[in-house]
């Protein structure tokens, strides 16, 4: 308990006095982020707190501002610093972004504030979590977790996005597509000016995929939720994944209630009891998950969590942007693809794929589906352009 003593000892530098935080609010608080059983998120602490027991050495004490909200402050720079704790002593060197930037650093009579200490991205994915986190804070105010809930009544019914890619396999003999509906990326830039998601989902439709991926991110994708809710009421029967950075449960109830199938969930961002009780929402709510590795330990990570049932292997470097199509050929070797297979977990191969060699490769390598974006989406028809991906017309 030392790092909520600490915790105590720090706020009471406040010149007014303040109401202390009780442990049961700190789980309540985290248990509502997540939509966790509050003896969950206990575990996340407890877990959080074993992983290192080191307090936050100083506390920015601001003197001018509302005692409550300095207190919120403080109490989410330290939510946000077992969280990165914990997910450190996992491997990701994603961080969650600090809520009022770096802390102050508290040196007897003086305060400063360390440049570069955590409060500047340090790299692109890591920029686009912490526009993620600041940007659902604001929609979770607007559209809280109950109305969502609510909303989820007049949701469209949940389609089967394993299912469908399981049948395409069996009907064609190789990977089921995933057609990626992207306008833009931060590595690629502008891949299409003349973008009308709904044409692009339908002439994917009628080239042969068997599911979409729908860009949702608006900032550093040009996509968006109104794209997926589009292209569901044109009639697209493939099923949907969200393609969004998931950093909390709320999105996932969220992305239902546009008509979701499917959701994106990235085990270098995400902690495995994230991961975990995430898969079991989507369970809940009869969405698949399709959860995101990029090398080995993440692999292993994942492998390791109950639920898993649909792993994408990502040959893009999200951090470097770097792209290496053996990737996906290395985690499936040896132990980890035997595992896969006698789990029967569907392995999705992920970007960079052009050519029906890259296809031939990856299917080789053991992977039922294949997540295709830039290569389809940039041909004026992105129909033929499967058809030229594969190597053949896919969609008899
Ligand atoms: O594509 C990016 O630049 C990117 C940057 C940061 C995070 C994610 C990013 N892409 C997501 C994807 O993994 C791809 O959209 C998807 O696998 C399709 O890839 P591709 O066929 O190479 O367009």
């Amino acid at each position: 308990m030392e790092g909520l003593a600490s915790f105590r000892a720090v706020a009471s530098l406040s010149s007014r006095p303040r109401k202390p935080i009780s442990a049961s609010a700190f789980d309540a608080r985290r248990a509502n982020s997540l939509s966790l059983p509050s003896s969950s998120c206990s575990i996340v602490r407890a877990q959080q707190m074993e992983s290192k027991g080191t307090p936050p050495s100083a506390v920015a004490v601001e003197g001018e501002q509302e005692p409550e909200k300095v207190e919120l402050e403080i109490k989410e720079w330290e939510v946000g610093m077992y969280h990165n704790e914990v997910a450190a002593s996992q491997g990701i060197r994603i961080r969650r972004r600090p809520p009022t930037g770096p802390p102050q650093h508290y040196v007897g009579p003086f305060e400063f504030r360390l440049q570069n200490e955590g409060n500047t991205p340090r790299n692109i994915l890591e920029e686009i979590i912490w526009h993620k986190d600041t940007q659902v804070a604001q929609l979770k105010q607007r559209q809280p977790l109950y109305s969502l809930k609510k909303a989820l009544d007049n949701a469209p019914p949940v389609r089967d996005f394993v299912g469908a890619l399981r049948a395409a396999h069996s009907r064609t003999g190789l990977p089921g597509l995933i057609a990626e509906v992207k306008k833009a990326s931060p590595s690629r830039g502008v891949l299409r000016e003349n973008f009308d998601p709904v044409e692009i989902a339908q002439a994917y439709e009628k080239g042969g995929a068997a599911c979409l991926s729908v860009l949702a991110d608006e900032k550093y994708f040009q996509g968006s939720y109104e794209n997926m809710v589009a292209i569901r009421n044109a009639g697209v029967k493939c099923p949907l994944l969200c393609k969004e950075f998931i950093i909390e449960a709320w999105q996932i109830y969220y992305a239902r209630t546009k008509g979701a199938d499917a959701i994106l969930l990235i085990a270098a961002v995400l902690p495995d009891l994230d991961i975990k009780y995430m898969t079991k929402i989507c369970k809940m709510l009869g969405m698949a998950t399709l959860v995101e590795v990029h090398d080995e330990r993440e692999m292993d990570r994942v492998l390791g969590i109950e639920g898993v049932e649909f792993i994408g292997i990502n040959n893009r470097n999200l951090e470097t942007f770097k792209v290496d199509t053996s990737n996906t050929k290395k985690l499936l070797e040896g132990e980890r693809g035997e595992l896969i297979r006698q789990r029967d977990i569907i392995v999705v191969g992920e970007s960079g794929l052009f050519t029906p060699d890259d296809i031939a490769y990856v299917q080789e390598a053991g992977v039922k589906a294949v997540l295709v974006g830039e290569s389809i989406v940039k041909q004026n028809d992105p129909q033929k352009g499967i058809a030229e991906l594969f190597g053949k017309d896919i969609s008899m």
